[in-house]
């Protein structure tokens, strides 16, 4: 199901930069401290590297702000969204068909419009390769798929668990998606992959029976509240710069009104969500000059937020492969990755899982997007009606058969 996933996917990081990590594929639940000091040997080795990917990462052109206000539009473009969705999850019925009231016709196997409110408008998807069916609409397909696997559960938080907000501190998730998510955990080994702090995504999550992997994957730890129990912190010499960067982030930042910077210890987050429009060029030129002085920090955006994180080679992909690792599953053919994510940063996941023809790749979003998932859910809602379903189907076939009483 998920082995032919053929979606060409282009770099979205803004920094391309990043070091080699030796022992990258950790090799048990520990052996990502001893990977951390080993990494960070290869960084100093490597530091001319970093310094020129970090100043191409700083080289960053304002035609990267102008993607970033697509991939996370503040309203929606009246008349194109819906039909764009629709044809990204389900392929249109092909050549010169007629779509609602627009007509389709293939350019070079890509499908264009023709039309509404410009006259021809290149819709995002190339018909045959390009569908995102709904997890919810093939859900029978993804648990028959899953049947004699382990399930791993992998969730990310904003935006997939809780919805976008203006201010990123009342990013609550709601208590029927908490519980959703403690079902899934009875049933499932489960993590939740964030970029935000660790113990924040914890504090707003609230279970303490689940993995958490925090700051993109730079920090993760096991179930319980045992110190012990953190498992990975790649990134640990970079807490100092991180603090550093922080503080004149904060400074530089304080005279465009609406600016937030996040400290989410081992990445910062320097958030736009709030600065008007006409800011945004200003605000990412402080940021750029901020990051030239610290070329071992590279610079990525998300949904209205830049992030800023150290400039190795670990993220929410490594962070997924390091957990399967850790729970044993390492090179398990009966075990079925599932990750839900709505951002850039997630699109490492789905990567992973694509390049291990294992698992199921999940993109939360409203609209059309370049994505190296294999299926969407709309928003947290679908989310937690898929987490739902999939404990009601585990429920429902491992209960035992009925036997009926012979009459
Ligand atoms: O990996 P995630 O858990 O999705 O974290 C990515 C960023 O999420 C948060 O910012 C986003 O959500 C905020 C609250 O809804 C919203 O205000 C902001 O515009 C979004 O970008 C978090 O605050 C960031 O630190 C994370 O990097």
């Amino acid at each position: 199901m998920t082995t032919s996933q053929d979606v060409v996917v282009s770099e979205m990081g803004i920094g391309a930069g990043g070091a080699a990590m030796p022992g990258s594929g950790a090799a048990g639940l520990f052996a990502c401290r001893s990977a951390a000091s080993a990494g960070a040997m290869s960084m100093r080795q490597t530091y001319r590297d970093l310094a020129a990917a970090a100043s191409r990462s700083a080289n960053c052109t304002w035609a990267e702000l102008e993607a970033m206000r697509a991939a996370s539009p503040t309203r929606s473009r009246p008349g194109t969204d819906v039909d764009e969705l629709t044809a990204w999850m389900v392929s249109p019925a092909h050549p010169s068909c007629l779509h609602g009231a627009r007509r389709f016709f293939t350019v070079h196997g890509c499908c264009l419009q023709a039309g509404g409110d410009s006259n021809l408008s290149l819709v995002l998807l190339c018909s045959e390769q390009r569908k995102h069916p709904s997890a919810l609409g093939k859900f029978e397909q993804i648990a028959s798929a899953s049947k004699g696997k382990k399930i791993v559960m992998f969730l990310d938080y904003d935006g997939t668990l809780s919805p976008i907000v203006a201010n990123p501190d009342a990013a609550y998730m709601s208590d029927a998606m908490r519980e959703a998510v403690r079902d899934v955990a009875k049933h499932f080994p489960t993590a939740i992959v964030s970029g935000r702090c660790r113990d924040k995504v914890h504090n707003f999550v609230g279970l303490s029976e689940l993995y958490y992997a925090g700051s993109h994957g730079m920090d993760i730890k096991g179930p319980g509240s045992n110190p012990e129990s953190v498992l990975c912190q790649p990134a640990s010499e970079f807490l100092p710069m991180i603090d550093e960067v922080y503080k004149v982030l904060v400074e530089k930042t304080k005279s465009t009104p609406g600016a937030k910077v996040e400290n989410n210890k081992f990445c910062l987050s320097v958030h736009f969500r709030c600065v008007d429009e006409k800011r945004w060029n200003f605000l990412a030129e402080q940021v750029k000059a901020v990051i030239k002085d610290y070329p071992m920090l590279k610079l990525t955006q998300g949904r209205k937020v830049f992030e800023l994180r150290p400039s190795i080679m670990w993220d929410k992909g490594k962070a997924l492969e390091f957990l399967l690792e850790s729970l044993g599953f390492a090179s398990c053919s009966d075990v079925l990755p599932v990750y839900i994510g709505d951002d850039r940063t997630d699109e490492d996941a789905f990567k992973v899982l694509r390049k291990r023809g294992q698992g199921v790749g999940i993109l939360v979003s409203k609209c059309a997007k370049e994505t190296s998932a294999s299926y969407s859910l709309q928003d947290p809602a679908e989310v937690m009606e898929f987490l739902l379903r999939l404990v009601d189907w585990k429920r429902r076939s491992s209960a035992p058969p009925m036997v009926r009483p012979r009459v």
